[in-house]
């Protein structure tokens, strides 16, 4: 059987998006992991299904995988691109569209400039909803990531994060070392991504994500809301920040504590093929 398939990305962050309307699909993990493997597959940090409906007041229901083929929550570079997928393949004709995941509902709005900007929800900090493993809530947690002790945010943007700030050269952050260990940290029973944020001034930071099931990406969407938040209640950035990622900008709005988080940025379509199953 073939399977039809999209190629998309978001500032770097890639995507296998597959039609489970139109299509008949049912991919395991071992097959997901194929789609994303770089050498032997399409290659991509994330495989999307589109599919019907499930949550009320929904056009679509927007599933997440992985790369090691693990289900999760939300995805924000993936949300733009789902936008822009359903509405270049006619499955929507609204430039807002409001879509059901594993978090809850979600809004894409499609703008006139081409961009994609998201309602990414209501940031959620109580432990238990992260979910972490700490009696109370903190502005900041202690890890024992290990030879080091590291201070960390931590909020859930529907999927867990972990917020580290870095000081020196963001280049050299050790990324690669520090995100395994804390994304696998008994501290986050389900795991975390992990963000390395740099303030550069109060409406900007640079940021690096090491993402839970994937390893560093060159953006990560959901990252960008969790360190904004995170940065913002430290007190040091305001309420529209631009969040440069190695694989470019995205702009992020949130006004505070029980408001929703906005991300605005691009989603763009890379090639169309058939690959069998
Ligand atoms: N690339 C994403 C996040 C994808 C899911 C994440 N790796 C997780 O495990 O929660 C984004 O743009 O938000």
């Amino acid at each position: 059987m073939r399977m039809r398939f999209t190629k998309m990305q978001g500032l770097g962050n890639d995507f296998v998006v597959i039609d489970a309307i139109r299509q008949r699909i049912e991919l395991d993990a071992e097959q997901i992991r194929q789609l994303a493997d770089r050498h032997f597959g399409i290659g991509c940090d994330q495989v999307l299904l589109v599919e019907p409906p499930r949550l009320p007041e929904t056009a679509f229901h927007y599933r997440i995988f992985n790369a090691d083929g693990t289900e999760v929550e939300q995805c924000g570079n993936g949300a733009r691109c789902f936008a822009r997928y359903v509405r270049d393949e006619g499955l929507a004709e609204a430039d807002l569209i409001r879509v059901g995941t594993a978090a809850g509902a979600i809004s894409l709005q499609l703008r006139a400039d081409g961009q994609v900007s998201v309602d990414m929800g209501v940031p959620r900090f109580a432990p238990a909803e992260i979910p972490l493993l700490a009696r109370s809530r903190a502005p900041a947690y202690d890890l024992g990531a290990g030879c080091r002790a590291l201070r960390i945010g931590a909020v859930s943007m529907g999927n867990p994060h972990a917020v580290l700030s870095v000081s020196d050269d963001l280049e050299q952050a050790p990324v690669a070392e520090l995100g395994p260990r804390i994304e696998r940290d008994p501290l986050f029973p389900r795991g975390a991504n992990v963000g390395f944020m740099q303030r550069q001034h109060a409406a900007a930071i640079r940021l690096r994500v090491w993402e839970r099931g994937v390893g560093e990406t060159l953006a990560c969407g959901t990252g960008a809301c969790a360190a904004m938040v995170i940065g913002r209640l430290w007190g040091e950035l305001e309420e529209r920040v631009e969040v440069s990622l190695p694989g470019g900008t995205l702009l992020i709005e949130w006004p505070g504590e029980g408001s929703p988080v906005t991300m605005t940025g691009p989603a763009t379509r890379v090639f169309d093929g058939e690959i069998d199953r």
